[in-house]
């Protein structure tokens, strides 16, 4: 089995089990699946909901008026609640977790989005378990993400996941909501999402939910955009993470789109125009060119216009010919100290560093 970047976000519905308590045995069950598959050399990401349920449980279930600074209280309390009980259970399998408290406004920006990327990546490349949630506690409407299932899709972006799987109180999307509509057949596959399908999937009526499948859908939309497969799958089934993991038919799954690396490099070409120009050596422009490679500082010699950590800049030749277009590691004003150099003297020259490369070749569109 290849090995994969999975993000496995787990709604309140199914951490609560349907109760006004954390279901601490049905997260030992889950935790246990995976460890499983991290074991097995996958990358296991987990996005939570549940902090407001464990908030309320935690303070004995008080009567508060549903104002956003007592959600936000609720969330303060259950989140380190929360994160103790995961950190807990996957304390049994020697593993290590690391909390990723995120908001749209995080994502958004290219340079915090490029910041939380780099956590994240460290995070996986040491083997250690991200585990993602809302900042509720901060977070107001105006920044706030607002549910778990678009957080997931962008959070799978982030890890530059192969499979997102959305675990919830449902066994997938049914043709109508099976709560009210005992007839409603389940969608094994979604081609794709367009405004009929959208109105076959409804809000969340438990009241422990946020979006419901609306959500989902939105967040499947987004992800599949981005290269990688959803599924929409219950989180009682037994072994349902591995069995997804090995490509088994369960639930309702949405095929990706595009590969992830086709959908980074048509962002770099319609996203933002570029804010500046790197000039580079002749060494430099045949590894951009001819092997693939990405670009070191080494090979700069000239810098024009200003841009930040994450923006996009034109890479030219000395006579000024276009090669490329990228999005830089580093700002203008730091690469202006270490073009030329060697990647080695980066932390030295600027007191900190964002890895070796000025352009990563991922980050780079050849034209
Ligand atoms: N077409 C549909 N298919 C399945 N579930 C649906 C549909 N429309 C609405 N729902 C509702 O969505 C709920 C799951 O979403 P939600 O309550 O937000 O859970 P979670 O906490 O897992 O995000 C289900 O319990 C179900 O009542
Ligand atoms: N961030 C919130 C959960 C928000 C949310 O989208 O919940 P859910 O629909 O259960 O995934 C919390 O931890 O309580």
């Amino acid at each position: 089995m290849d090995k994969k970047t999975i993000v496995v976000k787990l709604g309140t519905s199914i951490l609560t089990g349907g109760t006004n308590r954390i279901d601490r045995a049905h997260m030992v069950e889950l935790v246990r699946q995976c460890a499983a598959l991290h074991r097995q050399g996958h990358h296991i990401v987990v996005v939570t909901s549940g902090a407001q349920a464990a908030g309320r449980e935690a303070l004995g279930h008080p009567k508060l008026p549903a104002t956003m600074p007592h959600k936000q209280m609720l969330a303060a309390v259950g989140q380190s609640h929360l994160l103790q009980i995961w950190q807990s259970l996957f304390g049994i399998y020697n593993l290590h977790i690391g909390q990723m408290l995120l908001t749209r406004a995080d994502l958004e920006d290219r340079e915090r989005f490029l910041n939380a990327r780099d956590t994240m990546h460290t995070l996986l490349h040491h083997r250690i378990i991200p585990v993602i949630n809302e900042n509720d506690a901060v977070a107001t409407a105006e920044i706030k993400v607002g549910d778990n299932d678009n957080l997931s899709a962008r959070a799978a972006i982030l890890a530059d996941a192969d499979l997102l799987i959305l675990l919830t109180d449902q066994r997938g999307l049914f043709t109508a909501d099976p709560r009210s509509n005992p007839d409603a057949q389940l969608i094994e596959e979604v081609q794709t999402i367009d405004d009929t399908l959208r109105k076959l999937a409804g809000d969340s009526v438990s009241g422990l939910g946020t979006g419901g499948m609306a959500t989902k859908l939105q967040a499947a939309d987004v992800a599949r955009r981005a290269g990688i497969e959803v599924v929409i799958a219950t989180g009682q089934l037994p072994e349902v993470i591995g069995r997804l993991a090995r490509g088994e038919r369960v639930g309702t799954r949405f095929p990706a789109i595009a590969t992830p690396l086709e959908s980074r490099k048509s962002w770099i070409l319609a996203g933002p125009p570029p804010h500046g120009e790197i000039v580079i050596d002749e060494g430099a422009e045949r590894a951009v060119q001819h092997k693939g490679s990405s670009l070191l500082p080494k090979g700069i010699v000239a810098l024009t216009g200003q841009f930040e950590r994450g923006e996009a800049v034109r890479i030219v030749n000395r006579e000024g010919r276009e090669l490329a277009r990228g999005i830089s590691r580093y700002a203008s004003d730091d690469l202006q100290q270490i073009a030329g150099r060697h990647s080695d003297e980066i932390e030295a020259c600027l007191g900190y560093g964002y890895g070796p490369v000025a352009i990563h070749r991922d980050d780079m569109v050849l034209l």
